[in-house]
């Protein structure tokens, strides 16, 4: 009896079951009626609509919205989603922070949703981002947001494993993607298919384009449908943002919602600039961290090389508040560690290059200093935008040299951009503390890692300033070289060639000016020096597109590599250095030191290893230029000098004196007056003396290369040998729970299918399973609001036997038997 009473009530909960799974069918069969017939037409209404649950949108996206904490709809939602929805294509341009991803990824849910696309379906949506880090962002988005749907959803950014991508790649419903990862699964993936691709979306389309993604994108959109739906955001509408529209987009609907507005930037954004000789900026923004300890800053500089030695002198000199760094240069995994760090952080400061200007969306950041200067106000306003975002305050502050002051501040308020200056305390009474140039000193004399990294900055903060484009605001010339060099601890500046030639142009032009009127040399002459400036970028951008399928870092560019070395510059820039400023550091690749000591300071894994990989040899210095003895020997026979050899141009060992006191003592000092001046007046001995000290520095200058180098290496075998392992490592790792989620509820799975495991090793093709009766008896797989740890447990929880698929007929019995238990 009791046996039969349990099968009756089985039987009874499992019709229950079947009747509320039918209830629920029907419902959401009416919803999407409803949603279908509201939708089909332009959204009547909108312009008193200030909350989400006014749209015609289904109840599994409101309950995403809301558990995210998005209720009301800012300008832009307001604006685009009801064009959205019906299917309109859309040209949106917004201020920054003011919530464009929502406006494209709840009508992008939406449709997919009202065609009931499943995982059969293959891939219905596409989303472009410019950066990793923007991609990573707008797929965590989708994720809270699309928590009660179930589709599929990838991201393909690179920097993980090709092979992982290219399985998942064709089950994807839904794409995150970099432009070049995507073209390159377009092109080699065997199973990427976009036929049916239903909705493209090219975010911070601007951005896309500044990163010479032109042709790829071009490329990508001449592969996919033409009947879809496409939106393109942008925060600037510029000439390129609005030719990619005329061959993107379908009678598109302009939705621009700060166009009137009397500023460019958010309004609750305080704006500063302060005027800053060039090697005082280190020091003022030292002291701005030391006196801002409790804030969140993003520091902006223009290169990777800045970047780095930035960081790690004033990691150095404890400042007293955590310290990070993101650029292009990093891998994949530095990047996106750095980026959750500081998003964790309430007080840190972030030093970065453009590479987080645009659309990353940290969370209360207090300040934006500008180090460097922007290159234009488009940019300066991305920049600005990582603080003040939605409904929070921020501050902003733009350090110029007084070259860059001029040009700028019109630039801004052409641009709309409020902003006012503030006074650098001159009073060395106000400044009571001594000023960080000693400490860089002392950094670059005991570190020559340090000082090398010094001597990079310099270059390619030099090298940005030359080939910027707006040559009002910014002279290379003017610049203070060997102050700056000294700023950086630097015993000099080293020499630059373009620097010098420069220089000796303008020089030349000045006297040509004065002594003939010869206009059309003068301006033959500035036009060579534009097609010289225009050839080095040319390069550069021919460079950084052959080294990198995605190429996400703004200013450094890889000169090397190239076999049709043509023209006089190309050369210049192919060739390598052989001074001690370059083929130094050919052989100084490895900072495995750097790795450590970072990870002590972040307490995590730093790999950027690239940064003191030269790859380029665009720095080119004059070799003539830099002392004999300051070189190291470059040549074989050089090296093989023998002992003897070098013993001989070392020159004599010294002797020395004993007093009493058992001192040694040069033999001059003990001389006696007459033997003295026998050798020649004070002060040509003086001179003698001082070149024959500088001799020996040299030399123990080269010594302390050649060691310095020797350790690198070391480093470097170590290096590698821990990549290899990490290599191991990570093909045994899951970790692709990051780049692939299941949006999938698990109540729904039968309705929808999309039951993709995200576990590398678990992955089931199965993705039509609508047996809901086989439901309980199925492991679960884990969901993609769940995390792993979460998912382990439930998993341990199940008892679940693993085997190996039986090859053999008495395999198959054995496993017959054990299933039996028998
Ligand atoms: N309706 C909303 N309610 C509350 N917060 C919102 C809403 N929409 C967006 N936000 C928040 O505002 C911030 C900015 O949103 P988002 O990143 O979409 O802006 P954006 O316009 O894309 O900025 P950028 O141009 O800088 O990329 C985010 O932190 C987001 O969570």
């Amino acid at each position: 009896m009791p046996s039969s009473n349990k099968k009756g009530g089985a039987k009874h909960s499992h019709s229950t079951t079947n009747s509320v799974r039918k209830e629920k069918r029907l419902s959401e069969a009416q919803e999407l009626k409803q949603l279908d017939d509201k939708c089909k037409h332009p959204i009547a209404g909108t312009d008193s609509m200030q909350q989400f649950d006014e749209l015609p949108i289904s109840q599994k996206t409101l309950t995403g919205l809301k558990r995210a904490n998005f209720i009301k709809m800012t300008d832009i939602q307001r604006k685009a989603l009801p064009l959205g929805l019906c299917g309109k294509d859309i040209l949106g341009a917004a201020k920054t922070g003011s919530g464009k991803t929502l406006a494209f990824l709840v009508p992008m849910i939406e449709m997919l949703y009202r065609q009931k696309w499943g995982p059969q379906d293959g891939l219905g949506a596409l989303i472009i981002s410019p950066t990793r880090e923007l991609a990573v962002q707008i797929f965590e988005v989708l994720r809270k947001i699309g928590r009660e749907h179930s589709f599929s959803a990838g991201l393909i950014i690179g920097g993980k494993d090709w092979k992982i991508e290219r399985e998942l790649i064709s089950k994807m419903n839904i794409l995150v993607c970099t432009p070049g990862r995507l073209l390159q699964h377009m092109d080699q993936s065997a199973g990427f298919n976009c036929d049916l691709l239903q909705l493209l979306v090219l975010d911070e389309a601007d951005r896309i384009l500044d990163m010479g993604f032109k042709k790829s994108i071009n490329a990508i959109v001449e592969n996919l449908p033409p009947q879809r739906q496409t939106m393109l955001f942008s925060a600037t509408q510029t000439k390129s943002v609005k030719d990619l529209a005329r061959l993107s987009l379908k009678d598109p609907e302009y939705v621009a919602v700060h166009e009137k507005s009397e500023h460019s930037t958010p309004k609750n954004l305080s704006q500063y600039y302060m005027v800053v000789p060039l090697q005082q900026k280190l020091d003022v923004m030292f002291n701005f961290i030391k006196t801002h300890l409790t804030a969140k800053g993003i520091v902006f500089l223009s290169s990777c090389k800045q970047v780095r030695f930035v960081f790690e002198t004033f990691c150095k000199m404890h400042p007293g508040v955590p310290l990070l760094h993101l650029h292009g240069k990093q891998k994949q995994q530095k990047r996106a560690e750095t980026y959750a760090k500081f998003a964790a952080q309430k007080a840190a400061y972030l030093f970065c290059t453009d590479i987080a200007a645009r659309g990353l969306d940290f969370a209360a950041v207090n300040w934006v200093i500008q180090l460097d200067c922007p290159e234009d106000p488009e940019t300066y306003i991305h920049r600005v935008g990582r603080t003040a975002r939605y409904e929070a305050s921020g501050q902003a502050m733009l350090m110029l040299c007084p070259s860059e002051e001029a040009g700028m501040v019109q630039g801004l308020e052409r641009a709309k951009v409020p902003i006012q200056e503030v006074k650098l305390k001159q009073d060395a009474k106000d400044v009571k503390k001594e000023p960080i140039q000693k400490q860089m000193q002392r950094l670059c004399f005991n570190d020559p890692e340090i000082k090398y990294l010094g001597q990079k900055a310099f270059i390619s903060y030099m090298r940005s300033v030359y080939l910027q484009k707006d040559k009002t605001t910014f002279d290379v010339n003017a610049l203070p070289a060997e102050e700056f060099a000294a700023s950086l601890g630097l015993p000099g500046a080293p020499k630059i060639k373009f620097v010098e030639k420069s220089k000796a142009k303008n020089a030349v032009r000045g006297s040509q000016k004065k002594s003939s009127d010869d206009e059309d040399e003068s301006a033959d002459e500035q036009d060579a020096e534009e097609e010289e400036r225009s050839k080095v970028k040319a390069l550069d951008a021919k460079k950084k597109n052959k080294k990198e399928v995605v190429p996400e870092d703004e200013e450094d560019i890889d000169a090397t590599g190239s076999k049709q070395v043509k023209s006089k510059i190309e050369k210049m820039f192919n060739r390598k250095n052989q001074s001690v400023l370059a083929d130094h550091y050919t052989r100084m690749v490895d900072h495995d030191n750097d790795n450590k000591a970072a990870k002590a300071r972040t307490g995590g894994d730093n790999d950027d290893d690239d940064i003191f990989t030269l790859k380029r040899a665009d720095h080119d210095l004059g070799g003539d230029e830099i002392p004999e003895d300051t070189l190291l020997p470059t040549s074989k026979r050089q090296q093989k000098m023998s002992k003897l050899e070098k013993a001989k141009n070392q020159g004599q060992g010294n002797k020395l004196l004993f007093d009493e006191d058992g001192q040694a003592h040069e033999l001059y000092e003990l001389e006696d007056e007459a033997s003295f001046h026998a050798k020649g007046d004070a002060l040509s001995q003086q001179k003698e003396f001082l070149e024959k000290e500088k001799m020996v520095m040299d030399r123990a200058d080269v010594v302390d290369k050649s060691t310095a180098k020797e350790k690198l290496r070391e480093k470097k075998a170590k290096r590698k040998q821990r990549e290899r392992e990490d290599m191991m490592d990570d093909d045994s790792e899951d970790d692709d729970g990051e780049m692939v989620v299941t949006l999938g509820n698990p109540d729904d799975s039968d309705d929808q299918g999309g039951d993709y495991s995200m576990d590398e090793d678990n992955y089931s093709g199965d993705d039509n399973d609508n047996s809901g009766d086989d439901e309980e008896d199925t492991p679960k797989k884990r969901g993609w609001w769940q995390d792993k740890a979460d998912a382990e447990e439930s998993k341990k929880k199940r008892k679940v036997v693993e085997v190996d698929e039986p090859q053999t007929l008495a395999e198959q019995e054995a496993l017959a038997l054990k299933l039996l238990g028998l």
